[in-house]
């Protein structure tokens, strides 16, 4: 009777609710966008309650239109945006605030006072992850230290923090009536809290920051037994078995599982994965060290990652804050209605620079503008700008891999943006490599579905896994050596233009 599996995929702009057959194919799906709030200059918040509700509601669309009911579902997997930090009153199940998101970058001036004390460096050592306004770890400082009644719930034992994956899993298996208070390694290998070599909280760095224990979930592993929906659920009595964080769960869903492989995910941002074995890698490149993956009973598996933080975020800006475009999908045919950039370079610094740079003051800026710049030029220079991130990113991959333990020699993609026919041939283009995209670019959700299948037995090993990956086409580099270069120079300048930008005048 129970023959799907269901992966919740709560992203950055929308939450999808998809259903998966055993061959890995999506039956259903629901999905639901939530608001994005930008009170502030550099502030970007969402409301956790919207999130809750739009979930339930995505889960009841998919169960909908493939016309099926809790008992065909075997299992539920959850991938969740990272980083994105929300803190609970478990009495009542109210945030005490909205949801500090990933790109918010409210928290520069703590990243500096800790850079300033030496803290960032404790916290490098012990997370993998160097001090910026990314990792939940300043936002939570900062919920503390502003939000009133939040100290005070945070000690007396009543609040509760979590990425997004454990506010559903809360949610999911009763809230205030019980809900489990957990997370997954990979979530948790993303807060700036987590000991990457013990995969547990940092003690030392919850007692610098004073940051209770108790207000911290229990880490799991990836695939496994997480908690039960509900009595008051759609999915009721149906087992939680897999939790990633959305970049693994597109590692998974890529079947990229052993040392020295890797995927590229364009969504609102975009994400570059390499799986590198049973011992964390550190990097002198400006890769994070993180967790890909663990399996139930055996050890974690690590990886490199490469984020940058706007990528599919700037179609949506050029559409909603420019409206040089009407829908995301118009930025492919606008873009190829001229031949080229006509010489300007965007660098979308919005949230400052990510990997491999990690400069939070840089801000965004169009550069090479003259009379003849068209809207279609700008559009062109949008995208290009992602295939020119993803480019830096390699690149420090490429050093840091070196030549003998294994340099990328093709690239697996997925993710919204990858349909775009005309930025995977340019993305294969200043990466002379060859970009390869899958038949099912969904991967998110696919990985949240196999960890949790994998828990229960729907699939039976992660070569069964493998097997059901399929390329649908390879783009190939089909451009001249000279002016790759030529492209790659002028973006270097750009971006060193960017740098430095909020630093006061002189
Ligand atoms: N044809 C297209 N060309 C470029 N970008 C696109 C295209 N279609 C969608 N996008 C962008 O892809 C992103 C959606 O990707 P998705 O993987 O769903 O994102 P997320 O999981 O981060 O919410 C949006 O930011 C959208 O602007
Ligand atoms: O919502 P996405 O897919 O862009 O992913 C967000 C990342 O998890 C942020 O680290």
């Amino acid at each position: 009777m129970s023959s799907f599996m269901l992966a919740i995929d709560q992203g950055t702009t929308s939450t999808r609710a998809v259903i998966y057959d055993v061959a890995g194919e999506s039956i259903a799906s629901g999905q639901k966008e939530h608001r994005q709030i930008f009170a502030h200059p550099g502030w970007v918040e969402h409301d956790a309650t919207e999130i809750w509700n739009n979930t339930r509601a995505a889960v009841g669309l998919a169960l909908a239109q493939a016309n099926l009911t809790r008992h065909h579902i075997a299992g539920v997997g959850i991938t969740n945006q990272r980083e994105t930090t929300v803190v609970w009153n478990k009495l009542t199940g109210e945030p005490l605030a909205p949801a500090i998101v990933w790109q918010d970058t409210r928290t520069q001036g703590f990243v500096a006072t800790h850079e300033a004390d030496g803290l960032a460096t404790v916290i490098k050592d012990i997370t993998g992850l160097p001090l910026t306004t990314y990792f939940s770890v300043s936002k939570l400082a900062w919920i503390l230290e502003n939000v009133p009644e939040a100290r005070e719930l945070a000690n007396s034992g009543a609040a509760l923090f979590g990425t997004i994956d454990s506010w559903l899993l809360w949610n999911l298996t009763g809230g205030p009536d019980g809900g489990v208070h957990a997370t997954d390694v990979t979530n948790a290998s993303r807060t700036g809290l987590m000991d990457i070599y013990s995969c547990q909280w940092s003690t030392e760095i919850c007692s610098e920051l004073n940051i209770p224990l108790s207000m911290l979930p229990e880490i799991k592993t990836s695939s496994g037994h997480s908690g039960i929906c509900h009595d008051d659920q759609l999915l009721r009595d149906t087992p939680i078995t897999g939790i990633l964080g959305d970049q693994q769960a597109a590692t998974f869903g890529q079947a990229v599982f052993t040392p020295g492989a890797a995927k590229n995910t364009y969504g609102t941002g975009c994400f570059l994965n390499l799986v590198t074995g049973n011992e964390p890698v550190t990097s002198s490149e400006g890769l994070l060290t993180t967790v890909a993956y663990q399996l139930e009973g055996q050890p974690p598996v690590y990886g490199l990652e490469g984020s940058v933080a706007v990528a599919g975020s700037l179609v949506q800006w050029l559409r909603d804050n420019l409206g040089i475009i009407s829908t995301s999908a118009e930025v492919e045919e606008l873009a190829a209605s001229v031949p080229d950039n006509g010489g300007v370079y965007f660098v979308p610094a919005f949230s400052g620079l990510f990997a491999p740079y990690w400069r939070p003051e840089a801000r965004g800026a169009i550069q090479g503008l003259t009379r003849f710049v068209t809207k279609a030029h700008i559009a062109r220079a949008a995208l290009e700008s992602t295939a020119y991130q993803v480019y830096d990113v390699v690149a420090s991959v490429q050093t840091e891999r070196g030549e003998d333990t294994g340099a990328l020699k093709e690239l697996r993609v997925d993710g919204g943006m990858c349909v775009n026919d005309g930025l995977m041939q340019f993305q294969a283009d200043v990466l002379n490599l060859d970009v390869i995209r899958p038949k099912n670019v969904e991967t998110t959700s696919l990985g949240a579905a196999y960890a949790a299948g994998l828990a229960i037995g729907f699939w039976d090993n992660l070569e069964a896994l493998q097997s059901l990956w399929k390329e649908e086409r390879r783009f190939t580099p089909n451009m001249d050596a000279d002016h790759r270069k030529e492209l790659l120079g002028r973006w270097n300048r750009a971006v060193g233009n960017t740098v430095g930008w909020l630093e006061p005048l002189a």
